[in-house]
């Protein structure tokens, strides 16, 4: 990959945006921001301080009245009382719509920084800086913004794009290994419904897979991003495509719910990518070696692969709030194989429940 390679994401309305991908690229803020924006709120989580303040000063330097807000780490930030917290830093600060945020952080940081913006005043623009894998890869592009609520993760959100992306691939030198890893269950995601080169790379050579500095590595981010960026370019609002990039998100959810948020993301989803792919396959549309490819390729990972036998009521309960379900009908993300993903309607309980029984331990 390049110093600097650009990614471009359509979006319904306007000219979509661009996501930047390199090193040293904090000095591309203005451009993407535009002539218009004075103010800039910073939002970073307490882990990242220094990052925070290094973007705010990068800010000062190319001429914007630039102020941090530094917000709870992880799940703990994308809670309403955290957003009600930028609402009053940005009110009493005299934010306008032509005035922005900048979101420094992984997901959870993006996700609430982006619907802070989405928020504020009705919508103000927005860039995300993406600091983890996940957030490179899927989080900071797609422009889905959100917070957890006491009942579920993400039940309050909009959709609302952000105005660029700059993703530095210099931010993974500090990432600690397991946060990394768990990212890359979002990446045997999109290799599973529609980049099978993805699988193959995971397959060829784990460690290199999993190496930041390594060729391979760049081509896995490199083609999730892609993968995430062409389908949300087509359906930002999720009417059709868009809601294959929730597969294993129905049962990832409930998981992380129901270990409040202690589970990373990305290991509950590798949960939920097996429990979904043996739905699959007891409704008859996944085959068995597509089936048994999810689970080894994400044993190769060293992710989790199974889940609390006790939890199934508690898990079902919550996962009827997903965002897929249509009034008592449950929707999952199968595959109908590689490459092919689809929606299984309404599943009777007993299916999930058996589905179930193969991640249970
Ligand atoms: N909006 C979307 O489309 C979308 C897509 C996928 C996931 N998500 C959301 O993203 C969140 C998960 O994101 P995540 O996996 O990035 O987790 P995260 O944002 O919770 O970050 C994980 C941890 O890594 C730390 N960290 C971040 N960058 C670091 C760095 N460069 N060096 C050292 N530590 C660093 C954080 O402080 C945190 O403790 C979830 O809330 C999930 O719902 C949203
Ligand atoms: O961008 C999407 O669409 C996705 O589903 C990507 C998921 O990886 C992501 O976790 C997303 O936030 C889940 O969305 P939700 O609508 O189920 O809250
Ligand atoms: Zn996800």
């Amino acid at each position: 990959m390049s110093t600097s390679e650009v990614l471009h994401v359509n979006t319904p309305e306007g000219p979509g945006y661009d996501v930047l991908v390199g090193r040293g690229l904090l000095g591309q803020m203005g451009t993407l921001l535009g002539e218009r924006v004075r103010k800039v709120l910073v939002i970073h989580p307490r882990a990242l301080r220094s990052t925070g303040e290094a973007v705010r000063e990068a800010l000062v330097a190319d001429g914007f009245e630039a102020m941090t807000a530094e917000i709870p780490d992880a799940e703990e930030g994308k809670r309403v009382e955290v957003a009600a917290f930028c609402w009053q830093v940005m009110g009493q600060s005299d934010f306008t719509r032509s005035d922005a945020v900048v979101g420094v952080g992984g997901g959870a940081v993006t996700d609430l920084a982006g619907f802070v913006a989405a928020t504020w005043l009705r919508g103000v623009r927005w860039l995300a800086i993406p600091t983890t894998f996940l957030g490179m890869v899927d989080a900071s592009v797609g422009g889905k913004t959100g917070i957890n609520t006491a009942e579920g993760k993400n039940l309050v959100g909009a959709f609302h794009p952000p105005a660029g992306v700059i993703a530095d691939l210099g931010a993974l030198e500090t990432l600690p290994r397991n946060e990394l890893v768990a990212g890359m269950a979002e990446a045997v995601k999109c290799g599973f419904i529609a980049d099978e080169r993805i699988l193959e790379l995971f397959e060829a050579d784990i460690e290199a897979a999993t190496d930041i500095k390594s060729e391979a590595f760049l081509e896995i981010l490199r083609r999730t991003i892609a993968v995430k960026a062409e389908v949300v370019g087509e359906d930002l609002k999720e009417t059709g495509r868009r809601e294959f990039l929730n597969y294993g998100h129905t049962l990832a959810h409930a998981i992380e719910h129901a270990e409040r948020y202690q589970w990373r993301h990305g290991a509950a989803v590798s949960v939920g990518l097996v429990f979904a792919a043996e739905l699959g396959r007891l409704v008859g549309r996944t085959d068995d070696p597509t089936a048994d490819r999810v689970r080894s390729v994400l044993e190769l990972l060293g992710l989790p692969v199974s889940y609390r036998a006790d939890r199934w009521k508690t898990l079902l309960s919550t996962m009827r709030r997903d965002k897929k379900s249509r009034g008592d009908h449950l929707r999952f993300i199968v595959l109908d194989g590689q490459g092919r993903p689809g929606v299984l309607e309404a599943p009777e309980d007993h299916l999930l429940f058996t589905a179930y029984q193969e991640v249970a331990e």
